[in-house]
């Protein structure tokens, strides 16, 4: 383990990472060490910490070169607490931007990087608004937990949405209320999930489509991170939310309003199921040097 650390801080949309390269895969940090660097008053600060390491270097990275051998690089997600997170919609971005740049990789308009992730390998291509990263097929939770937030009255029933990542969508009545919650604390969910959920509050724009395309607002309470600015998955999740609750008719392309910005979100039909895309900026800030004593 090297004494000293060199890392680049990125952001998608408000979310943010610390970032390495440990390409052989030697620079296990353990939980606590990634909680004190993401801590944002005795740390870099950061929601969350990718560790850019060979897939051939890392245990989890095989299932990745099994499904896709091109998937050279393995993102190693954690969160700001330290848990491991299976899939960052936003940091896949970042990510991605972070290979480019350091010249680890090449990415020319049309083509494919394929990443590892423990939610398996995800395909990320270059758009208009930056970067779109191809989320995989996306699953309906059986049970409709209810949610608490701490100063909402009424617990409300939430929509159970696996993206690689476990969510919970729930819709508010309008902007005041959205505007109003008490994310501070870790919204209570009954019953709660087995492995936790990062928890969505979402409120339809009005009118909610325009010019074919959906729109909503959201704000979410992250699994191991608290209130983010943005959550890339969880964006995925309230507008894949959003169209169930709409009914038949409802768009395959989104607009996701978060306090960090907007993402863009659609679902399109492949071989093996409907998969989500997610759409949105990702932006290296600074670079330094940490040390790990
Ligand atoms: N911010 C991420 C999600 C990060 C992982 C999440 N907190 C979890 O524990 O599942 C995103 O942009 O998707």
């Amino acid at each position: 383990m090297p004494a000293d650390l060199h890392f680049t801080k990125g952001q998608g949309t408000g979310n943010d990472f610390v970032l390495f390269t440990d390409p052989e895969g030697e620079v296990d940090l353990d939980p606590s060490q990634v909680a004190a660097i993401c801590d944002r008053h005795f740390g870099v600060g950061a929601d969350g910490l990718l560790r850019a390491v060979r897939s051939a270097n890392i245990d989890a990275g095989a299932a990745s070169l099994a499904e896709d051998p091109a998937a050279e690089w393995f993102m190693d997600y954690r969160n700001a607490d330290g848990s491991i997170a299976e899939m960052c919609g936003n940091g896949i971005r970042v990510f991605a931007r972070y290979l480019l740049d350091n010249g680890l990789a090449t990415l020319e308009p049309g083509e494919t990087l394929a990443i590892g992730t423990r939610s398996g390998v995800r395909d990320v291509q270059r758009n208009t608004l930056g970067f779109q990263a191809d989320l995989g097929r996306w699953r309906l939770e059986g049970g409709e937990p209810l949610v608490r937030a701490k100063n909402l009255q009424v617990a409300r029933p939430g929509l159970g949405i696996n993206l690689g990542n476990p969510h919970v969508v729930v819709a508010l009545a309008d902007d005041a209320e959205l505007d109003e919650a008490d994310l501070s604390y870790i919204p209570h969910l009954e019953p709660s999930p087995v492995d936790g959920a990062n928890v969505e509050f979402v409120v339809p724009s009005d009118p909610l489509v325009r010019d074919g395309v959906g729109h909503i607002r959201m704000r979410v309470h992250e699994r191991g991170s608290g209130e983010t600015l943005s959550c890339g998955t969880g964006a995925a999740a309230a507008a894949l939310a959003t169209r169930h609750w709409a009914g038949a008719g409802a768009p395959n392309q989104w607009r996701v309003t978060v306090p960090g910005g907007v993402v863009g979100v659609r679902m399109f039909p492949t071989e093996d199921g409907e998969h989500v895309a997610l759409s949105g900026p990702a932006e290296l800030v600074y670079e330094g040097d940490l040390s790990l004593a």
